[in-house]
């Protein structure tokens, strides 16, 4: 048919194909209904006017009664208008995502399994739709982008064009469609967001679909800008420090497009309210524990967490890790961070090695609080060190200690002559060590010292000598480190304060 013979509404769907027509041939989705017949029709003529072939393609899902008669009379129907038509049948199997979306997948794996262009007919009211839906959502600008015109192989020539022009097309090339009576279901969530358009056109006197169609144009280009701006935001090889602080410097809009992607890989379900809660944590973080995000909908095959109600790590040095159990939610304050404790036991040991050129040591360590300086220490130290352990208790299970020292388990070794360090995670109110520093005094070492970690000097009721201090404290009950609260939280890397509710 050559171009003057078109009527309007044909033309227009004609012209609107041969825009975007890609070189060579290609296939067509046909449902039957009026867009996409009108769609094939365009598009077997603009393909007729370049030399190229249009095959229409009705892909039967199976899942509607009489879908095996419908798919043969809509190719009926548009063989009598000289298109090419075939029927490709799809099994649909149901996934985790619901039978709508498994039925849209196996469509389009259908259409797209020639390796040609595949044409959809997606109209202005279908992308009205898609964005009020995506508004509705409260999503952000990749949402309200709709559809797009150009995806991969697909390409939606009509996404301009009114529902009512691809009906008029059809009625002036003398094709009647199908009408799906799905359309009119209100059991969906697009039939229901196409009744409200109509009635808040009716209440604003104008028709808005044009208007959000243009939003979705101005949107698609803002997000694709955008996601171009965060994929070159690398931060993938670098450890895990710098690429914290690289995020940290981002706008907003890129530093949550970038922990989405992160956690969207974790399988962690990187909706906005969970990207804001581990947002926080880098942001405006003050201590505050895990945020609690459930797994995603590819969870299940992301080994980091298998079962939903995983947990996003607690402190920003693990920020991007995925724990199932993780008690530094707990904390309700962290003083010192792995890396700080890491850090100063490094500086500790060098002075220890210093002090101590050409001497063997012999570290004692009082358990159970030391277990982790002690293996650090150790490990930060050059000198020949020696270890033995002493089992002593005067907490038990709360936060204060009684006053009573108690040996539970004595040393292997014998300490005449001895260079002796006695290595402790915390001291308190001194207790402890007072009574452990003259007993182990009595058994005639060449020189005993102390080393311990944390200090608390507002709370000391006793005067102990101590040579190595890593760090002085505040006099609140921490945690941490081989620190713990009725035999819990030694296993925390950071070192800090309890949240209330754990002992109140
Ligand atoms: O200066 P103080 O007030 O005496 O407190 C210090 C002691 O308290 C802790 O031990 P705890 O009795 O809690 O046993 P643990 O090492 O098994 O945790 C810590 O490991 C010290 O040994
Ligand atoms: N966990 C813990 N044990 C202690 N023993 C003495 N002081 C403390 C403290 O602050 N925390």
């Amino acid at each position: 048919m050559a171009k003057r013979e078109l009527p309007p509404a044909t033309l227009a769907v004609a012209q609107a194909v041969a825009a975007v027509l890609p070189d060579g041939d290609v296939v067509v989705g046909c449902s039957g209904g009026a867009d996409s017949t009108a769609l094939a029709l365009g598009a077997a003529w603009a393909a007729g006017r370049r030399g190229t072939r249009a095959t229409a393609v009705i892909v039967d899902h199976g899942l509607q009664p009489r879908s095996g008669e419908i798919a043969r009379q809509a190719a009926a129907r548009l063989g009598a208008h000289g298109v090419d038509a075939r029927i490709v049948p799809v099994h649909v199997a149901p996934s985790g995502e619901g039978l709508e979306a498994a039925a849209r997948e196996a469509r389009l794996a259908a259409l797209a399994d020639r390796g040609l262009p595949v044409l959809l007919g997606h109209t202005l009211d279908d992308q009205a739709e898609t964005v009020l839906l995506g508004l509705l959502r409260g999503s952000g600008t990749r949402s309200l982008a709709g559809m797009a015109e150009v995806r991969g192989p697909f390409v939606r020539p009509l996404l301009a064009l009114r529902r009512a022009e691809t009906e008029q097309a059809c009625r002036d090339w003398g094709v009647d469609w199908w009408c799906d009576p799905m359309n009119d279901d209100d059991a969906f969530a697009r039939v229901r967001a196409r009744g409200l358009l109509s009635e808040v056109a009716a209440r604003l006197g104008r028709d808005v679909a044009p208007a959000l169609a243009r939003t979705a144009s101005l949107a698609r280009a803002d997000a694709d800008a955008l996601d171009a701006m965060a994929d070159a935001v690398e931060t993938g090889d670098l450890p895990e420090s710098a690429r914290i602080a690289a995020l940290e410097g981002l706008p907003d809009a890129l530093r949550w497009r970038v922990l989405h992607r992160w956690m969207a890989r974790l399988g962690v379900a990187a909706e906005q309210g969970n990207v804001l809660a581990v947002d926080a944590l880098l942001t405006r973080w003050r201590g505050q524990g895990a945020s609690r995000c459930p797994a995603g909908p590819f969870g299940a095959s992301a080994p980091t967490c298998a079962s939903p109600g995983v947990r996003a790590a607690t402190s920003r040095a693990r920020l991007c890790h995925v724990d199932a159990t993780d008690v530094s939610q707990d904390l309700e304050k962290v003083l010192f961070t792995s890396d700080q404790i890491q850090a100063r036991i490094d500086e500790v040991a060098s002075q220890i090695d210093a002090d101590y050129e050409g001497r063997d040591i012999l570290l004692v360590g009082v358990l159970n609080g030391a277990v982790m300086v002690m293996s650090d220490l150790q490990r930060a130290m050059r000198s020949h060190v020696e270890m033995d352990w002493m089992a002593v208790s005067s907490y038990g299970a709360g936060t204060q200690s009684s006053g009573v020292v108690r040996i539970l388990k004595d040393l292997n070794a014998d300490l005449e002559g001895r260079d002796v360090i006695v290595v402790e995670d915390i001291i308190d109110t001194g207790l402890t060590l007072s009574y452990l520093m003259s007993n182990l005094a009595s058994r005639g070492p060449a020189s005993l010292e102390i080393m311990t970690m944390f200090r608390k000097p507002d709370a000391a009721q006793m005067e102990v000598p101590v040579k190595y201090v890593g760090f002085e404290i505040p006099n609140e009950f921490v945690v941490g480190y081989g620190l713990d609260y009725a035999g819990r939280y030694r296993n925390l890397r950071d070192v800090g304060t309890l949240a209330k509710h754990v002992y109140s």
